[in-house]
């Protein structure tokens, strides 16, 4: 029999998926697999899990939300490529960002069979400062105060910021962070209040990148940064462009990039996957392209999400 791995997290989400548990593993022996279930029991977990076993199975499976999976992600990158076995993914936390934008099915048992059914899919994996990694987004900004001390994380970071932009009434609520950002075709310097380094087509539900903008294996990331506004008529264009995504050009930058360097004059605080990144003066974002395989049935269910807006284009 082939091995799989499913690495769970038992306290991801509302925890709906635990009773059932038993037929997800039915469907994976079904399909031929000898199934090692293996549950996370804290922080960091995940990633040593996989780590240390991944090269031992054909297949592995997350069960969890956007930060298991980007533990289980972080474990495969430590491991050399060709040990590195495709990854399936069955979304079980609150918001499953990166499962909306992949097109995987919220259904877990959808999601267990897709993974059969499906193909490897190459996806680009983020590398920040060389010892933790991202998904599809790494971002800084004035949602980051807030939310690593409400007892829900931040998730969903550009709606999040939006959200705290529209509600502000003078500038002096908007804390600038002053940087240096490197970037491959160039180096922009000044004072932001919210910069991300993104591989989605949809951030947050607010801001939709279409193909030519965003491909999640194209080697390239897209680097969104928002200038300080100077008057409150600034802000509520920055706002305007935002959401119709006509960015107005002095004060939203938006380019396609493999590398970003941050040298910024105070510890500035990340959001990566929209879990806690950690506060840096310095960081390096590199993109290693096609670096993890995704195992989902993308035509089973791009049509739907076509349909539903949250998949433009591919
Ligand atoms: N046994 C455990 N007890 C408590 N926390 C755990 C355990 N195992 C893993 N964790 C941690 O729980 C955190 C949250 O998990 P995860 O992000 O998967 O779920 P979520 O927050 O409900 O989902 P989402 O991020 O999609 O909203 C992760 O950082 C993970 O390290």
């Amino acid at each position: 029999m082939k091995r799989l791995l499913m690495v769970v997290n038992p306290h991801a989400g509302k925890q709906h998926f635990k009773g059932k548990l038993l037929d997800l593993i039915d469907i994976c022996t079904r399909q031929g697999y000898d199934t090692t279930v293996l549950t996370t029991q804290g922080r960091g977990d995940a990633a040593g899990i996989v780590r240390e076993r991944a090269a031992l199975y054909e297949k592995i499976i997350c069960c969890g939300g956007d930060g298991t999976l980007n533990e289980v992600i972080s474990g495969l990158m430590a491991c050399p490529p060709q040990e590195r076995p495709p990854l399936g993914y069955i979304p079980a936390g609150t918001t499953n960002d990166l499962a909306a934008t992949l097109g995987i099915d919220r259904d877990p048992f959808a999601a267990c069979r897709d993974i059969f059914s499906g193909t490897e899919i190459p996806y680009d994996i983020g590398s920040f400062n060389e010892n933790r990694c991202f998904s599809y987004i790494a971002a800084f900004g004035a949602f980051t105060e807030v939310s690593y001390q409400t007892p829900q994380p931040l998730k969903n970071t550009l709606g999040h910021f939006a959200y705290l932009l529209e509600g502000t009434r003078r500038l002096s609520e908007l804390h600038p962070y002053r940087m240096q950002v490197r970037h491959d075709g160039g180096t922009i310097e000044g004072d932001f209040i919210f910069g991300a380094v993104c591989n989605t087509r949809s951030i947050g539900g607010l801001l939709r990148f279409d193909r030519r903008d965003a491909d999640p294996a194209d080697g390239l990331f897209e680097l969104l940064l928002v200038r300080m506004p100077r008057s409150i008529a600034d802000l509520s264009r920055i706002l305007a462009g935002l959401h119709s995504r006509r960015f107005d050009e002095d004060a939203v930058i938006f380019l396609h990039t493999a590398h970003a360097a941050f040298l910024c004059r105070e510890d500035t605080a990340w959001s990566l996957d929209g879990e806690d990144g950690g506060a840096h003066r310095r960081c390096q974002i590199r993109n290693n392209p096609g670096a993890v395989r995704f195992l989902y049935d993308f035509t089973a269910h791009a049509a739907a999400q076509r349909q539903a807006g949250i998949l433009n284009g591919f």
